[in-house]
């Protein structure tokens, strides 16, 4: 290639704008989506990739080995986070897209998709309280999922994940797409708090705890089941008390600890990335890749449920039992079913209306 050819390449990336742009992805699409230069691996998008949760997770994204190709998807700046995450001198190769007319272009070829956009709460909301604005944007996304890269893994962020992904659900059903092992909504940071405050109380590196967290993703939904933490512990009932509230309520903590500003996009963006590291180690072949997440389910009478799911090259190959559970966690397991209910027939009634 001509050096004022690979030239013109180079900026293209940088200027999503520039009609370029698009024929570079075609040239990608005949390539097979390889990115040339690139190392080998998964090509991963975000959406909404310029916000609080979107930057840092595209950071985190590119130092990731197994990315070879990140697609940066915003309505607003997303050429000023693509110039700067693409000076990285990592391996994944980065390009920037902004606006819906954009959107096909972000998506084709896409192996997982990330979606933290949408509006984040303020103190004294809750997260349905975003329900209004997150439908819609969730919808449209998805739309474009549907359209553009049928086969890709979805990693659902935006709020309010209980009703979100019944939301993508039907939009995929609709658009005769829909594989539930692959749409997995992002619980992950319940279980990163989980883990990070019983390592607290009993005295550990938060690395070598586990705790499943069951349910959903919104206040009693979050269903911590401290009577399976590993390392195998116990706990007194005002340790359990003030852990399960703590996990339900980490939230609302953030957010008002913020004060206004927006709710956690640091510790969320980390959770964000273990997981889709362990989806991408699952699409690569990895045995025994178990994490938390809120998907399509039979572990109870309601449609999505949050459990332990195996990762494989299918997505969510296989959904977890909740195992035995203690009479706290039992009455737990009530109240978060019946809020829950709620939740998902409102996210299917936002589409079948
Ligand atoms: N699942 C979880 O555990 C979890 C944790 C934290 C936050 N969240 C949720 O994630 C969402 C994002 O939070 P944030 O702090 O990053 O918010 P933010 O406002 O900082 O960023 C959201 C981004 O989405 C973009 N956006 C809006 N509409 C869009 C569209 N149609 N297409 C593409 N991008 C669009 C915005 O331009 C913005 O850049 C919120 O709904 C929040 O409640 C979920
Ligand atoms: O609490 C929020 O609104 C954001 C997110 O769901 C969280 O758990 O931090």
């Amino acid at each position: 290639m001509e050096a004022n050819q690979r030239i013109a390449r180079i900026s293209a990336h940088l200027h999503p704008s520039n009609p370029q742009v698009e024929r570079e992805h075609a040239i990608l699409r005949q390539d097979g989506c390889r990115a040339k230069g690139g190392a080998p691996g998964f090509k991963v998008a975000i959406l909404g990739a310029a916000g609080g949760i979107g930057q840092p997770l595209a950071m985190l994204m590119k130092m990731n080995p197994l990315v070879s190709v990140l697609h940066l998807y915003d309505v607003v700046n997303s050429p000023g986070v693509t110039a700067d995450i693409s000076h990285m001198d990592t391996g994944a190769v980065v390009r920037g897209f902004l606006g819906q007319q954009q959107l096909e272009s972000a998506l084709t070829g896409m192996d997982l998709v990330v979606i933290p956009a949408g509006v984040p709460r303020k103190p004294g909301m809750t997260r349905d309280d975003l329900f209004n604005i997150n439908a819609g944007i969730v919808k449209t996304l998805c739309e474009g999922i549907a359209k553009s890269c049928p086969n890709a893994i979805v990693n659902l962020i935006s709020n309010p994940v209980n009703s979100t992904v019944p939301i993508a659900a039907e939009v995929f059903k609709k658009a005769g797409t829909y594989d539930p092992k692959k749409l997995l909504g992002v619980t992950m940071l319940d279980v990163v708090r989980a883990n990070t405050f019983v390592a607290e109380v009993l005295g550990l590196d938060p690395r070598e705890v586990n705790v499943p967290v069951v349910g959903g993703h919104a206040g009693v939904t979050i269903l911590p089941l401290l009577s399976q933490v590993k390392p195998p512990c116990s706990f007194t009932s005002e340790e359990t008390e003030y852990l399960t509230k703590r996990i339900q309520d980490g939230g609302t903590e953030v957010v008002q600890a913020k004060a206004g500003t927006g709710s956690a996009t640091l510790s969320m963006a980390y959770a964000a990335v273990k997981f889709a590291d362990a989806c991408l180690r699952g699409l690569r072949g990895d045995a025994g890749i178990v994490e938390c997440a809120f998907v399509a389910s039979q572990v109870t009478e309601l449609p999505f449920f949050a459990s332990k799911v195996k990762l494989g090259r299918g997505g969510a190959e296989e959904v977890h039992q909740l195992g035995p559970l203690n009479e706290y966690e039992r009455v737990g397991l009530e109240k978060a079913k019946k809020e829950l209910e709620a939740s998902i027939q409102k996210g299917i009634s936002f589409i079948r209306k």
